[in-house]
């Protein structure tokens, strides 16, 4: 698989010196009913768009005028939280964004219920779904969240599969767009009733996120996961380069992400390669993960060597030629492994708004 990714680096790094200025916007919206979000890959640009300027108004209006002005459009609605696995970030994110909408969020982890232990993800699905106005899920394998959105009659979020994490780049793609284009001031609103409408329809007028990140490269440094795979599937349909460096035998790129990539048409916006300086070459952006993922504890030792030489440091980006005021991302939890405190803790990191824009983001996802 690793020849795989080998060529079409290849490929892309030819591409990409052609086309530095394409902005391709030409995905189809595919829903079905009702409307699941398992991949930012199947939201247009445009959709990417709406959600973050929902999300900049829920996080000014919250944070400057009251938290009772926001709409309350999960009243007296119950969203299901399924997780399979641990979650710090997302779980918060969830609960207090039902809960900021008027909604019950419950919570139901691995031993709560008896998903896909005692009883099939179907009728999980049929019987969670017949109850619940919407269902948050982080499962294991991603034909898992397939499974509940093919029989769920509520809509699915996917909280993180094996294979991609959409609301966690919804974060990414806003704390990027917040740098380059500091949120503006909307005229005060009144608190009470129509301060969020208000608010909202400026955002809608003068935010622009694509606008504001179309022609940034970002360099992912680090192993070829389902963060890297959401990036992939996303940014360069924003206009983005996205090059990936990763280390021989952890460079795979799953085949149904690889073809999103080629039926979008963005293969030449991508870089794939084995060498962490050439992928950092001309980088606005820096991004890596955890090396060892959940349940891949086991793997530990190796997958230390293999990652030798890929810890994120000032250095390590300078001489690889990174624009002089690169920024850093990382989805967190974080070890120091992978990138070391200088960068993490550093005025390069925008980690923290990062992790924060997990709420607003999930929010406008729920909303
Ligand atoms: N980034 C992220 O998904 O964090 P959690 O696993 O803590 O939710």
């Amino acid at each position: 698989m690793s020849s795989f990714v080998r060529n079409a680096a290849g490929g892309a790094r030819n591409a990409v010196r052609r086309n530095q200025n394409r902005a391709p916007d030409n995905v189809q919206i595919r829903h079905s009913n009702p409307p699941h979000l398992l991949t930012l890959a199947d939201l247009s640009p445009a959709q990417i768009t709406t959600l973050i300027q929902n999300a900049l108004a829920f996080k000014y209006v919250y944070k400057n005028v009251s938290p009772r002005a926001l709409m309350s459009s999960l009243d007296k609605r119950t969203v299901a939280l399924l997780f399979s696995k641990r979650s710090t970030r997302t779980r918060v994110a969830s609960e207090t964004s039902v809960k900021a909408l008027g909604g019950h969020p419950m919570f139901l982890g691995k031993d709560d219920i008896q998903l896909g232990v005692n009883e099939t993800l179907e009728d999980t699905a049929r019987v969670v779904g017949s109850m619940v106005d919407g269902i948050m899920a982080r499962v294991g394998g991603h034909h898992e969240v397939e499974t509940l959105a093919k029989y769920s009659p509520v809509p699915i979020i996917n909280a993180l599969s094996d294979l991609y994490h959409p609301t966690q780049i919804l974060a990414d793609i806003m704390a990027l767009h917040e740098h380059y284009a500091p949120t503006p001031t909307p005229p005060r609103p009144a608190e009470g009733e129509g301060s969020h409408t208000s608010v909202l329809k400026y955002f809608q007028s003068t935010v622009d996120p694509i606008k504001s990140l179309k022609g940034k490269k970002v360099a992912w440094v680090g192993d070829s996961n389902n963060i890297s795979n959401e990036l992939l599937v996303t940014l360069p349909r924003l206009g983005m380069e996205f090059s990936l460096a990763a280390p021989k035998g952890y460079d795979t790129v799953d085949e149904r992400v690889w073809k999103k990539v080629t039926e979008a048409g963005t293969e030449s916006l991508v870089t794939l390669t084995n060498s962490p300086s050439e992928a950092l070459v001309n980088a606005d952006v820096v991004v890596t993960d955890t090396w060892i993922s959940m349940g891949q504890e086991q793997e530990k030792a190796d997958r230390l060597k293999a990652f030798a030489g890929y810890q994120i440091t000032n250095k390590m980006v300078t001489d690889a030629g990174a624009k002089e005021d690169w920024r850093f991302l990382h989805c967190l939890p974080r070890k120091q492994e992978e990138v070391d405190d200088e960068v993490f803790y550093g005025p390069r990191s925008l980690v923290f708004p990062e992790a924060e824009n997990r709420k607003w983001t999930i929010m406008a996802c729920f909303e």
